[in-house]
């Protein structure tokens, strides 16, 4: 496979994992959920087995079988698929990157080990590394969630020198609020081609003013084409609509955000495709994932 491969921009949607009633993994559906995607949103790159997938709570069999469903469905129709290959052992992340490479995914992306966590960024750059040269024709994206894996060394610090150690390495995902972080990843690398993907989708508009070159987020399932809209105005240099636009995506949000009861089956997402138990998979509230997540 040629590489660098062609840069990752614009909406990445982070896929659901859709699951049936009784908490097996609908693979039916995911055929329907690509054409969606792109007809739907106007969103064609997609973002697996992460967060919004409850990538760390499948078995690693099915996170393969999962992985593989959607390069097969979306072969020809979507631009890139990025697989989340990150687990505590780094033979099961090592196994599941070669597995990507496989299938043909477009590149893979990894979180910090959240249990028995690296201390310095030595050590958790020595991790990623051991994961991308398991795939070492596969483009390479650092995961970076603080809030939920607790490991906070900055994003800028691990970037620093990050192609002597991962030569694949091919951005970003920046999923938090320190906005000194993100800009300095960019400021500071702007010689490279790397992306910078946001993934706080309520703040997306001050991250595209720092720099950034693409979004990866659960809401671009159902609000792809209004973030379409939003990342289109800031093209065009028209802020007080890309602001209108940013307002009317977290009057969404908010408003997601506030309501208790999280047993309903009310999202977009639901109504369109026969998504199963995940409700609000966008929220991580804990008692907001599927079945699979937490025994409820
Ligand atoms: C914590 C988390 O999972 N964040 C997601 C991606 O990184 C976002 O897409 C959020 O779900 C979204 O910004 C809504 O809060
Ligand atoms: C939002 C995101 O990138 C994830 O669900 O992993």
């Amino acid at each position: 496979m040629a590489f660098p491969k062609k840069k990752l921009q614009g909406l990445v949607a982070a896929t659901i994992t859709p699951m049936t009633e009784n908490g097996e993994i609908n693979f039916s559906v995911i055929g329907q959920y690509v054409d969606y995607l792109v007809k739907e949103q106007g969103v064609k790159n997609i973002f697996v087995n992460g967060t919004t997938g409850e990538g760390l709570s499948l078995s690693v069999s099915e996170r393969r079988q999962v992985a593989e469903e959607w390069v097969t469905k979306g072969k020809d129709k979507l631009d890139q698929v990025i697989i989340h290959v990150g687990a505590l052992s780094l033979k099961e992340s090592q196994e599941l990157a070669q597995h990507a490479a496989e299938i043909g995914a477009d590149g893979i992306a990894v979180i910090a080990p959240f249990f028995l966590k690296p201390w310095t960024k030595d050590i958790l750059i020595n991790f990623l590394k051991e994961v991308a040269a398991a795939a070492p024709a596969l483009p390479f994206y650092y995961y970076h969630i603080p809030a939920l894996t607790g490991v906070k060394i900055r994003a800028e610090e691990l970037l620093d020198g990050i192609l002597d150690k991962i030569p694949t390495f091919q951005g970003l995902k920046f999923s938090d609020t320190d906005l000194l972080d993100f800009g300095q990843c960019v400021d500071q690398n702007r010689q490279q081609q790397f992306a910078f993907l946001f993934g706080v989708d309520e703040q997306l508009l001050s991250a595209l003013v720092m720099g950034a070159t693409g979004a990866v987020g659960s809401t671009y399932n159902y609000l792809g084409k209004k973030t379409n809209q939003m990342l289109e105005a800031f093209e065009q240099k028209d802020f007080s609509l890309a602001l209108n636009y940013q307002f009317c995506i977290q009057r969404f949000i908010n408003f997601v955000v506030k309501l208790e009861n999280s047993k309903l089956k009310v999202s977009k997402n639901q109504r369109t495709l026969p998504l199963g138990t995940t409700n609000f998979p966008f929220l991580h509230r804990e008692d907001c994932l599927s079945r699979r997540t937490l025994n409820y």
